[in-house]
């Protein structure tokens, strides 16, 4: 093992990066909590300021994935879409079956520049989230409870809301509504039986009233569905830990666009068009497992400076008053402050590496 590889796995540098992450994360916090008094004034101006601030933190785990880790994703596509991704909004639907997914399709918004407004539907929980989820409020997330009765009128007003947003966006939505796992998966399927629908063997069932309430509220504003499946070379497991030690992976990412006019308007018919898309999907996933590769060309779109900048511009300002707190401290000649601060900075690099 390296140096660097080396250096990549110790608390130290993991503590520098979470706190770099966090306290930053909670400046970004107070500065979106300035940006109240603008709405009402000029509500583009203020969404516009938050998609910045937005950017500046989501960015610095892209940077992590991007640079500190070194992964790649590579993207099967055709050319000819290519050429639009970033330049329209779109509604995303994403298999979930990793833990690291969310990142992955984050890099992706990064290289086509759509990273500040990327927005998804969340389980309501992931907005209590300290930093991250206070972020998502005012980026304009939709967040349900998963109780149609209860999100109905939330949900819907949420995605009017987004129909004169003023930057490029893209609507994660995964339909699967949870994260793989093989109990999930069998009582899926035990619906798919009760429903007559075919078996899917990489995915849960898809749940479909979201993406159609989607796709109807966001008619003339949204252009295509982007339908993303993902996927890791040598049946990698990937986890945020592994990132965070700087592990490297290699994500393969099969995008197809499919026009918003083109997606049927009556409920049946649209549940049913999304349970044909989640069966071609999973017959690529199949395919993807017997050869290592989706179909269509491939491309690795080109890597940005501008998270690496904006990460590295964060961590010198926020480590220096660090720095010179510690100073102060070994200063003070408290020798029981400064055996306090080790033992903590000790328990914490002994409960980081169990
Ligand atoms: C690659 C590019 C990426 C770009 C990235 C861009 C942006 C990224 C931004 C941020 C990243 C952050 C990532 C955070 C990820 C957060 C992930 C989540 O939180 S997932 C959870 C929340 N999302 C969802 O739940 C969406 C899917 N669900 C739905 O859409 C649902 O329809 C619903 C809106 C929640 C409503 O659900 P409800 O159950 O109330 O109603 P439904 O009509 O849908 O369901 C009833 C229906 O379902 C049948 N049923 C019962 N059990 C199951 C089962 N196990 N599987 C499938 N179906 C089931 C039941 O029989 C009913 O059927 P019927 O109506 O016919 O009677
Ligand atoms: C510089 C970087 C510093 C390192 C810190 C890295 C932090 C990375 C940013 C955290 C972003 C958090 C995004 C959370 C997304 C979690 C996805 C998720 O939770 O999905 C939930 C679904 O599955 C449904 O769950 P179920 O309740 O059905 O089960």
């Amino acid at each position: 093992m390296g140096l660097v590889q080396w250096l990549k796995g110790q608390f130290l540098c993991h503590l520098v990066i979470c706190y770099g992450f966090f306290v930053s994360g909670l400046l970004i916090n107070l500065l979106q909590i300035c940006t109240l008094p603008l709405w009402p004034i000029n509500k583009q101006l203020a969404r516009r300021i938050n998609c910045k601030l937005g950017y500046s933190l989501t960015s610095q785990s892209v940077a992590l994935l991007e640079w500190w880790s070194g992964t790649e994703v590579t993207l099967y596509t055709d050319p000819e879409n290519y050429q639009l991704y970033g330049k329209e909004n779109a509604i995303v639907v994403l298999n979930h079956n990793f833990e690291i997914d969310f990142l992955c399709g984050w890099t992706f918004c990064e290289r086509f520049g759509v990273l500040g407004a990327s927005k998804c539907l969340a389980k309501k929980e992931l907005s209590y989230l300290p930093v991250i989820g206070w972020m998502w409020y005012f980026l304009e997330m939709v967040f349900i409870k998963r109780k149609w009765e209860e999100d109905k009128s939330n949900f819907v007003q949420s995605l009017q809301n987004l129909r004169d947003y003023p930057e490029n966006f893209w609507f994660l939505l995964h339909c699967e509504g949870t994260r793989f796992t093989e109990e999930k998966h069998r009582v899926s399927m035990e619906v798919a039986e009760k429903k007559s629908l075919p078996k899917l063997k990489h995915h849960l069932l898809p749940r479909t009233k979201g993406f159609w309430v989607a796709v109807q509220n966001l008619r003339g504003t949204v252009a295509a569905v982007y339908c993303c499946t993902l996927n890791f070379r040598n049946n990698e497991t990937p986890t945020l830990w592994g990132v965070l030690n700087g592990e490297k992976y290699h994500p393969d990412l099969y995008v197809r666009r499919i026009p918003l006019e083109s997606i049927p308007e009556d409920e049946a018919e649209c549940s049913a068009w999304l349970h044909k898309l989640y069966q071609e999907k999973d017959k690529f996933q199949e395919d993807y497992s017997q050869t290592g590769c989706f179909p269509g060309p491939k491309v690795t779109p080109p890597r940005r400076p501008w998270a690496l900048i904006n990460w590295l511009g964060w961590t010198c300002l926020l480590l220096y008053p660090l720095c010179l707190l510690l100073v102060q401290l070994v200063n003070s000649g408290s020798i029981l402050t400064i055996m306090a601060t080790v033992a903590f900075c000790a328990a914490g690099g002994c409960y980081w590496n169990i």
